[in-house]
């Protein structure tokens, strides 16, 4: 949790108890649906939940902004992100009934009231949002097949609507095949654990409809 705030010395009373409760709530859930690794569950702070803030290192949502999470799993990235912009909706979209009824009752837990989850998969969704953000889920070029219907074309944040996706690793060959205007952002300038020497934030500009 220290590590949280290490990053993000401006959290409310609210938030700190939010991110607080977490490592409970994750490890009594993940022993019974597999979430995340087992053996990772001690670093949830580092791996999973400041690696989904990592979002918040390129954009500061404006109140009001519509975000899909497509393929949220057990809630990353929608359920920190969810935590830090109070403001900002969250719609979690996973295929696996199982891992969206942990994120939906760990969303409960913590009081989360911007938080709504849906078992489907994304190609079925059809609400509009400003942005989708995913960790973890298909290559670039499969996500912006599935969610080009899903961008609305009505812009409120500094940033333009599309894609914020969390990626490891050698991008170019994914990044390479993308038509629309993209940004790699190195996560090891915001955070200096070793975790996040590879790791990046993928943003690509979409033109909604
Ligand atoms: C490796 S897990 C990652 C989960 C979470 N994003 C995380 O980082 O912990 C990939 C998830 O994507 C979901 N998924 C894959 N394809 C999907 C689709 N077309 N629609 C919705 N969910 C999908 C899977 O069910 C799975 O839960």
């Amino acid at each position: 949790m220290d590590i949280i705030l290490k990053y993000f010395p401006n959290l409310t009373d609210t938030q700190k108890a939010q991110f607080a409760a977490l490592y409970d709530l994750y490890t009594d859930w993940n022993s019974k649906i597999n979430v995340i690794s087992r053996k990772d569950i001690t670093n949830l702070y580092e791996h999973h939940v400041l690696h989904s803030l990592g979002i918040a290192k390129v954009i500061n949502f404006k109140p009001g902004t519509e975000v899909m999470d497509l393929g949220t799993g057990g809630g990353f990235p929608g359920i920190p992100l969810a935590i830090l912009f109070p403001d900002t909706h969250f719609h979690l979209v996973d295929s696996i009934g199982k891992k969206v009824r942990v994120a939906t009752e760990i969303a409960a837990a913590v009081g989360l009231k911007n938080v709504t989850t849906r078992h489907c998969r994304a190609e079925e969704e059809k609400q509009r949002f400003d942005f989708v953000v995913s960790r973890a889920v298909m290559p670039l070029t499969d996500l912006l097949k599935i969610i080009r219907k899903n961008i609305s074309k009505e812009q409120r944040n500094a940033l333009p609507n599309g894609l914020i996706c969390l990626k490891g690793g050698e991008l170019e060959k994914e990044v390479f095949p993308v038509k629309h205007q993209t940004l790699i952002h190195d996560l090891k300038e915001d955070f200096t654990e070793e975790f996040f020497e590879t790791k990046k934030v993928v943003y690509v500009t979409i033109n909604g409809q």
